[in-house]
């Protein structure tokens, strides 16, 4: 359920990529208020610049002008390590790929960025993250390594790891990209209780079953945000409905 606070803001935000020739500009102009505890999901053709819009409101990648405040303070004017921090900090991710290391097993890998983040509370991240790991039903693989576990347990994994931290806001790409659809009912399952817990999420995806997950759905077209729907809160009953809803309204907007 979200609240009337925002957490995260962009105003005006342009990204031109000037690695080609010419220059392309990807994003037009966004202008996204992201309420505290809401689940926001941007849709859009491949190509309309959703990922771009997500990197350059999550400090992965700086917008070429334009405002992102998190938390009412301004990411745009910090260096990069001061972005880093707040990464670290307050930020968490998942990708379509979840990135671990080979040498680590499961649980020192969703340990690791949360005690960069906070040394000096090693119990209480390791707490966090035995508790995580026991919700999200991989408290019985946390000793594997990761080439040991399904692409469903993995992907719980990234949200464990992105949740370990206690962000203020959790960015996921295409997060069910290369799941399965029972693999991506569980990914979607595990992000919809995140969510019912007040974790603020902003999620990139193409699928509209994982998408009808959402409090709200923002379309982008060609780098403009062209039209939003509300959705209210997401229950399993309403759920085949809410999806032919939503696929009609993406329908409409060309998708
Ligand atoms: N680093 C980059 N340098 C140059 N152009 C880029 C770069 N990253 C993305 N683009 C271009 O920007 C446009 C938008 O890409 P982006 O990945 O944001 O779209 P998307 O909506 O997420 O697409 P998809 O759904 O296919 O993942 C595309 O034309 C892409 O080729």
């Amino acid at each position: 359920m979200s609240s009337d606070r925002v957490t995260l803001e962009c105003k005006a935000l342009t990204k031109t990529y000037f690695s080609t020739e010419p220059p392309s500009q990807v994003l037009h102009g966004i202008d996204l208020q992201v309420r505290t505890g809401e689940f926001l999901v941007v849709m859009g053709a491949s190509g309309s610049g959703k990922s771009t819009l997500l990197y350059s409101i999550s400090g992965m990648d700086r917008p070429t002008s334009g405002n992102v405040l998190l938390e009412g303070r301004e990411l745009t004017s910090l260096d990069d390590t001061e972005v880093s921090r707040v990464r670290l900090t307050k930020m968490g991710f998942i990708f379509q790929q979840a990135y671990f290391l080979s040498n680590l097993n499961l649980q020192d890998n969703i340990l690791l960025p949360a005690l960069k983040a906070s040394p000096n509370d090693k119990d209480g991240v390791v707490k966090r993250v035995d508790a995580l790991m026991e919700r999200f039903g991989i408290d019985h693989v946390k000793r594997h390594g990761i080439t040991q576990v399904s692409g469903g347990q993995l992907q719980r994994a990234s949200i464990c790891r992105a949740l370990a931290g206690e962000p203020a806001v959790l960015f996921a790409d295409e997060p069910t990209g290369a799941l399965n659809s029972s693999m991506s009912t569980e990914v979607m399952n595990a992000l919809t209780d995140v969510h019912s817990d007040g974790t603020t999420i902003v999620m990139v995806t193409h699928d509209p079953a994982c998408a009808a997950r959402a409090d709200r759905v923002v379309y982008l077209r060609d780098g403009l945000l062209v039209d939003t729907r509300d959705q209210g809160k997401w229950t399993e009953a309403a759920a085949k409905q809410r999806e032919d809803d939503l696929f009609s309204w993406l329908s409409d907007n060309g998708f």
